[in-house]
């Protein structure tokens, strides 16, 4: 049974394990690692099928055949080149990381002098699909654009460097518009989708990105339009953000199980 480690156990983690520990996924859950030992002892306390050990990064890559991180981009830049450099499977949560090129393309060349492979979820977006199969011919412009309740978009580099009240907000109010690569480092926790359809689509600086504060929502809502040779593709989710960090969207977590069955099960559904 192909052996689990999950780096970060926050709301995704820990609802991968759960999903893992319910059976959702046929897989074992071997080693978790988290930098609070808090969220550690937490979610081992809440399984019932497995218990499984509390490990050091390095100590986790070396003992399971499959990698999932779910932590921030600044650990995807610490531990995924590590991870492949041992051989291991990778999943991303924190695509945005992916936003830098130099890292980028190691990963992809270490993934294939390595003979692994690197997943990406669809996250909390939808449209994904339609974005990858599109990109078989022209696409000529895409752009997401990002609806959050103000106090989901806290912390946001972009908001405390412009000093935006988020608490002072009263009507949907544009934070930002620019490229992908900007959004991500200028919301790394918020628009991680954007890297992801940067990476299906037309690249991180022709994929145009809008990030709107509105008080109204008490959803985060992200809608993709897209246009190519195939037509053009509008998608639209209103996401139930997680009671734990109201930045991700259940979606997220959601998706990230999904891909774990398709890549156990030998049948394949969508592009
Ligand atoms: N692809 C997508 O569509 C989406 C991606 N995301 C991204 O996925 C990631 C996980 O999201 P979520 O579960 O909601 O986040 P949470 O903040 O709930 O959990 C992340 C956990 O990882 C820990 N962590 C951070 N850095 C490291 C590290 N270097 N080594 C070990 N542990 C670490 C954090 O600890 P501490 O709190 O101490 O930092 C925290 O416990 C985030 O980067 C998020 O932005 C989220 C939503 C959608
Ligand atoms: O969960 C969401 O709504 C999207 C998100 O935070 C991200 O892409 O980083």
């Amino acid at each position: 049974m192909l052996k689990i480690g999950v780096i970060g156990c926050g709301f995704i983690g820990g609802q991968i394990c759960k999903a893992i520990d319910k059976g959702v996924i046929n897989a074992e859950l071997y080693a978790i690692s988290d930098s609070s030992k808090s969220k550690v002892l937490e979610l081992t306390a809440s399984l019932k099928r497995y218990s499984p050990a509390s490990m050091t990064i390095e100590e986790l890559l070396q003992n399971v055949d499959f990698v999932i991180e779910s932590a921030s981009q600044k650990a995807v830049r610490l531990i995924v080149p590590q991870a492949l450099e041992a051989g291991r499977d990778v999943m991303v949560m924190s695509v945005g990381a992916l936003a830098d090129e130099e890292l980028r393309e190691r990963l992809f060349r270490l993934a294939e002098q390595n003979n692994c492979k690197l997943y990406f979820p669809s996250g909390a977006v939808a449209g994904i699909d339609g974005i990858n199969s599109a990109s078989a011919a022209g696409i000529s412009s895409v752009t997401l654009t990002t609806r959050k309740p103000p106090m989901g978009l806290v912390g946001a580099p972009h908001v405390e460097a412009l000093g935006i009240k988020l608490e002072t907000i009263e009507k949907e109010t544009l934070l930002f518009e620019g490229t992908a690569s900007e959004a991500v480092k200028a919301f790394p926790a918020n628009v991680n989708v954007a890297a992801t359809i940067s990476l299906a689509g037309i690249g991180f600086e022709r994929t145009k990105v809008r990030v709107i504060a509105d008080p109204t929502l008490s959803r985060n809502v992200h809608e993709i339009t897209v246009e190519g040779e195939f037509g053009k593709l509008s998608t639209r989710v209103e996401n139930l953000p997680s009671p734990e960090n109201p930045k991700t969207s259940y979606l997220a977590a959601l998706s990230a199980i999904s891909t774990l069955k398709k890549i156990l099960s030998p049948v394949q559904i969508g592009t």
